[in-house]
């Protein structure tokens, strides 16, 4: 790691990941029923006008707007789903149609007027009010999107308004960009699995089972690899069998301790590092880089082994550049602004990621921000990071502040996070 003096300034570091991530180029075509959360991976176009016949927003009835204030014969009545014939234009003088939501509109109507706006209505005849406005409660053909129109685009994530448009297309299929592929490791001999036994002197490894489901909660496809050891020659030969994955993600073992092994272990198996250190508390000692094999990258994000770093750094740092990489348009944070319900210290001179909960427009800092990057429980308590920059110390009572929640929504430009 970097002395003290060259921690690598936060935002230079999050331009340096995002502009080291190489966006995947694999896709593959996959049902609408199996594609919540996925990126598209080609423009979307419309093939069926929106709506594709003019039809009736009411339950009512279709007349010409030159017959308002008249007293008009009922001709017929026509249904949704009525077609062909059932909707051919028959009318003659001071005659209309009685119509159904959603029905084919005859074109020899012009405008709908709901059943219980009509001053009379029987079997037979139907009187209209006269100020009625032409076109009214029409729905008229390819009005919300014509053929040929872009839907939706490349690099969107599916939702189910994403899917709601591709099966008013009739398409049940959709090319998405594949998921990349993701190793989370951790390192440490002092690492017990959850099922195994850990004495009083082990602790349970985990930042991996936290990271592999934060992961899946934002989306991605993570494998939990196993443990590193503290050793530099089988640290080398473990990660030598990790380059196939798109992706890989380490806790631990990359401060100044005489077992912090990772970053040499990474190094020798080929990585370019892109920085090692950053001016941040928590996550000082993050390194990311990359692995170049001949068309394939393989990135490499190394995360400090304190659990409340991990996660932090993770959904703050880690998350925006595993979009990219994953074909995501949006990779930019997005904040919420909030009223800092209470006053509260930072260090001034680095970026500080703190935690807190957002709830009903404000902003509660976890723990008077006294908590300490190995806590685990000062996660659980909250949903929410507040960034401040180098020059702030205090934030104050009832202050207007940006916040970052925890998987939120990314967006495609870039605006300022911090406080
Ligand atoms: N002399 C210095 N010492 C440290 C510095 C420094 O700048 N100079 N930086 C500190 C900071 S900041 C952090 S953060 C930690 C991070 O160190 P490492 O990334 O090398 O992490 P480890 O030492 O391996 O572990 C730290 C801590 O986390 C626990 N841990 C590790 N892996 C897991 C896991 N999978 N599940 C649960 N807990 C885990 C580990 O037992 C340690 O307690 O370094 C400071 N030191
Ligand atoms: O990154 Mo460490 O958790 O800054 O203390």
């Amino acid at each position: 790691m970097s002395n003290k003096m060259n921690f690598l300034d936060f935002q230079e570091a999050v331009k340096i990941s995002l502009d080291l991530a190489k966006t995947t180029t694999l896709k593959e075509i996959i049902p609408i029923s199996k594609a919540l959360g996925r990126v598209v991976g080609s423009d979307v176009l419309c093939k069926k006008n929106l709506p594709s016949f003019n039809n009736s927003a009411m339950d009512g009835f279709a007349f010409k707007i030159k017959d308002a204030g008249k007293t008009l014969k009922i001709k017929k009545v026509i249904f949704a789903g009525d077609k062909g014939d059932d909707v051919k234009a028959i009318l003659k003088e001071e005659e209309c149609y009685k119509i159904m939501t959603g029905a084919k509109v005859p074109s020899d109507v012009d405008t709908i007027i709901p059943i219980e706006n009509c001053i009379n209505a029987n079997e037979q005849t139907v009187t209209l009010p006269s100020d009625l406005k032409e076109g009214s409660n029409l729905r008229l053909k390819g009005e919300e999107q014509k053929e040929g129109n872009v839907l939706f685009k490349k690099g969107e994530v599916i939702n189910s308004s994403h899917i709601t448009l591709l099966a008013s297309q009739g398409l049940m299929m959709i090319e998405v960009f594949k998921q990349i592929s993701i190793a989370v490791v951790s390192t440490g001999n002092e690492l017990k699995e959850p099922w195994e036994e850990a004495n009083e002197e082990e602790i349970y490894n985990c930042n991996s089972y936290a990271l592999v489901s934060l992961l899946s909660e934002a989306g991605f496809d993570a494998t939990y690899s196993g443990v590193v050891p503290d050793n530099l020659e089988e640290s080398i030969n473990f990660i030598s069998n990790l380059k196939t994955y798109d992706v890989v993600i380490t806790t631990g073992g990359i401060s100044m301790g005489d077992a912090d092994f990772v970053g040499e272990a990474f190094i020798q198996n080929g990585l370019k590092t892109a920085f090692h250190g950053v001016n941040v508390k928590p996550g000082r000692p993050i390194m990311m880089g990359s692995i170049e094999h001949e068309n394939k990258q393989t990135f490499v994000m190394c995360l400090p082994g304190n659990p409340l770093t991990a996660m932090v750094n993770m959904q703050l740092f880690a998350i925006p550049v595993l979009n990219k990489i994953q074909g995501n348009s949006g990779f930019y944070h997005d904040i919420c602004i909030a009223n800092n319900v209470q006053e509260f210290k930072t260090k001034k001179g680095r970026v500080n990621l703190v935690l807190g909960n957002l709830e009903n427009g404000g902003f509660s800092v976890t723990r008077n921000n006294k908590y300490g990057s190995g806590m685990i429980t000062a996660l659980y308590e909250s949903n929410c990071i507040l960034v401040t920059d180098e020059n702030t110390s205090n934030i104050e009572q009832k202050q207007m502040v940006k916040v970052i929640k925890f998987n939120n929504k990314l967006l495609q430009t870039q605006i300022n996070i911090f406080n």
